[in-house]
């Protein structure tokens, strides 16, 4: 079959295409129904499928280290272009395990390695992102991706602006072409397919399940914090006080699954680069955590702008939260609202109102008023709290309590802990900040499970009393 007329044809006799009125996913009635699964039952088609598709690479002269089929349909017509043509595979997961590595991507690979994705059909290309996300956030580079069938709804604009280019072997306005050409449709039949491809063009959506949201870059930040707590059931931020970025990269892939929000310091880290915060970003999004600067901004508005957006760690490009303290007074706040107005996606800040240090100086009851009346007064921006108590009744303030140990009460340096139990229930908090109970521990993985089951259990009894 290497006529791809011909495979047109057949692909409609194996009813890989449907006319008539089909009930989307979404709701919507559409006139075309593809399923591309039905080849695999047919190795004469999957084989001439994954064929015309290396003809196109071929012919496109894209380079490439590694190839990854999206699951599942892709997944056939991958293997069958890797062993063919000699390249080597990798396997996306759709969930990482709870168990082993906890690996998202299987397969042997090199940071920057080129991978090209391989998948059947393209909608709105998020099947396409979300694959190239989970290699992005492993140090692999994605810039192509190929697909048999596009259906021309807006796939390839949408994975563009993800620098992703596309490569296809079919659209739907070709397929409609051959198969009214040999009289399978009706002209009119055709034309009712391209009026509602005209008609219901995409733009990248959120994807389901919390791992990644293409628009949670959209989503406000309060909102995402409550969707991650419910979906991954989890109130724990992982405050990883290391030096080195790489060592965080690698622990927040391990412990993505568990954790609301990662905690850092950019200014103690001895390999600290754009390109690498980048990769902490992009795995932020892969597993649905925020990312938390603890900067404990703290001088005059124009000093904190140019704290926040310049210098080596252009902190405003990538960190979702902020910490500040209000000791100068509110312009502060101002100030750094104002510095993000022109980023595309949604920021905060954590105001601290209490520490957790001994006799720290905030917790003074006069100051801790003029930072509630603060983070009431700018509360587009300011999303709640560093406290060590519930200092509102208005549930839409996170309240983010650090000074938590299981086994410790304190350390030599004026730190001072409270367990998770005392932290929820006695204090109020929403979000649990643990550091070294966790980076300290000899099985950081296993360490982290326990913080995160023991913060959601105490989380679940109080909400259901
Ligand atoms: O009041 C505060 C405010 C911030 N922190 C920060 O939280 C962590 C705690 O680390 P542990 O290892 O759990 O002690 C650390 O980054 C502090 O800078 C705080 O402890 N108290």
């Amino acid at each position: 079959m290497n006529n791809l007329e011909d495979l047109v044809v057949k692909l409609f006799d194996i009813e890989a295409f449907k006319f008539g009125s089909f009930k989307l996913k979404s709701g919507i009635q559409s006139p075309i129904y593809i399923d591309l699964r039905v080849i695999i039952s047919y190795p004469d088609i999957l084989r001439s499928v994954a064929v015309h598709m290396n003809e196109i690479l071929q012919r496109s002269n894209v380079t490439y280290d590694s190839i990854c089929g999206v699951p599942y349909t892709a997944l056939p017509i991958a293997s069958i272009i890797c062993v063919d043509y000699k390249k080597p595979m990798l396997i996306r997961r759709k969930e990482t395990k709870n168990y082993g590595t906890k690996k998202l991507i299987e397969g042997k690979f090199n940071q920057n390695d080129r991978c090209l994705i391989i998948e059947d059909i393209v909608t709105s290309g998020s099947s396409v992102i979300e694959t190239a996300d989970s290699l992005r956030a492993e140090g692999i580079q994605v810039t192509d991706a190929i697909v048999f069938f596009d259906r021309q709804q807006n796939g390839d604009n949408n994975l563009k602006e993800k620098n992703i280019r596309l490569l296809r072997v079919l659209t739907i306005t070709q397929v409609l072409e051959c198969l009214v050409k040999n009289k399978r449709i009706t002209q009119e039949v055709s034309n009712d397919v391209q009026e509602f491809i005209r008609q219901n063009q995409t733009e990248l959506p959120a994807l389901k399940n919390g791992i990644i949201e293409m628009k949670s870059s959209s989503i406000p930040i309060r909102q995402r914090f409550q969707t991650i707590r419910e979906e991954k059931k989890t109130n724990l931020c992982l405050c990883a006080d290391l030096t080195s970025l790489d060592e965080i990269i690698e622990l927040s892939k391990q412990v993505g699954p568990n954790i609301c929000m990662l905690k850092i310091h950019c200014d103690i880290l001895n390999d600290f680069s754009m390109e690498k915060i980048q990769q902490l970003k992009n795995i932020s999004r892969t597993f649905n955590f925020l990312l938390l600067e603890d900067r404990k901004f703290a001088d005059i508005g124009n000093t904190v702008q140019l704290q926040y957006t310049k210098g080596l760690f252009q902190i405003a490009t990538w960190a979702d939260l902020v910490t500040v303290h209000v000791l100068p007074g509110e312009g502060i706040v101002q100030a750094l609202e104002q510095s993000v107005q022109s980023i595309d996606e949604p920021r905060g800040c954590l105001l601290i109102a209490q520490m957790s240090s001994k006799g720290a100086l905030t917790n003074n009851e006069d100051y801790v008023k003029g930072v509630i009346k603060c983070t009431e007064k700018y509360s587009d921006y300011v999303i709640g709290f560093i406290s060590q108590s519930r200092l509102t009744t208005d549930n839409k303030f996170i309240h983010c309590t650090p000074g938590i140990h299981l086994n410790n009460t304190g350390d030599q340096l004026g730190q001072q802990y409270v367990t998770p139990r005392q932290a929820i229930d006695g204090r109020g908090a929403d979000i649990l900040i643990v550091g070294r109970a966790i980076t300290d521990s000899i099985n950081r993985i296993k360490t982290c499970e326990e913080y995160q089951q023991e913060g959601y259990n105490v989380y679940e009894q109080l909400r259901n009393i």
